[in-house]
């Protein structure tokens, strides 16, 4: 078993539910599956949506959970939640209605066409950095202790984070 981080995120309401409701059941699936053990999930999140801004605010949250997936199952498994929650998705960094994405994935390096971890901007994203230190606080990733980043250059600029 391999502990991965899952990233969920979501700014739009579909037929299917609000962007919460997706966020809840993906949650849930990962907690149903026999894919995955000691699952826990972060607080749910709202900020302001980066890079793009003129789309309503994000929800966010992580998930920590040990996995017998390899890498790309992983992915499929994520895609698989995307795709239940009917996945509407407008523009390049723009609204959306459920985004799962792998975070990390043990302490591996991967740069495969469809994957790549740890994920791009994982570092630069606090709305990823904080739901993940909830879950572990003392996280490492390539050598760096994530919960010195609010205080470095990529921390400045971006939204604080409120907790709902
Ligand atoms: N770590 C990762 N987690 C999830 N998807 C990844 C990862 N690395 C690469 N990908 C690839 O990114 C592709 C696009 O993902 P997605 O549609 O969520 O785009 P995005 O990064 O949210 O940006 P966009 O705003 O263009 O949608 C996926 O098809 C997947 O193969
Ligand atoms: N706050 C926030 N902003 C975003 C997010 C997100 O999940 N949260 N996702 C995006 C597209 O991937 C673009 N901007």
């Amino acid at each position: 078993m391999i502990t991965c981080y899952i990233g969920l995120g979501g700014n739009i309401a579909n037929a299917l539910g609000t962007p919460r409701q997706h966020i809840a059941n993906a949650i849930a699936a990962f907690y149903a599956s026999p894919h995955f053990a000691n699952v826990t999930a972060s607080s749910l999140y709202q900020s302001k949506a980066f890079g793009v801004t003129d789309q309503p605010d994000f929800f966010n949250a992580a998930v920590k959970a040990d996995t017998d997936l390899a890498p790309l199952a992983l992915l499929d498994f994520c895609q698989s939640l995307e795709s239940a929650a009917k996945r509407t998705r407008l523009r390049h960094w723009g609204e959306r209605s459920l985004d799962v994405d792998v975070l990390l994935y043990g302490d591996d390096t991967i740069n495969h066409a469809r994957l790549t971890v740890p994920h791009e901007g994982l570092f630069a994203r606090n709305f990823v950095l904080i739901p993940m230190l909830e879950l572990d606080p003392t996280l490492m990733v390539n050598g760096q202790k994530l919960a010195d980043l609010p205080t470095s250059q990529q921390w400045q600029g971006l939204e604080k984070l409120t907790v709902l």
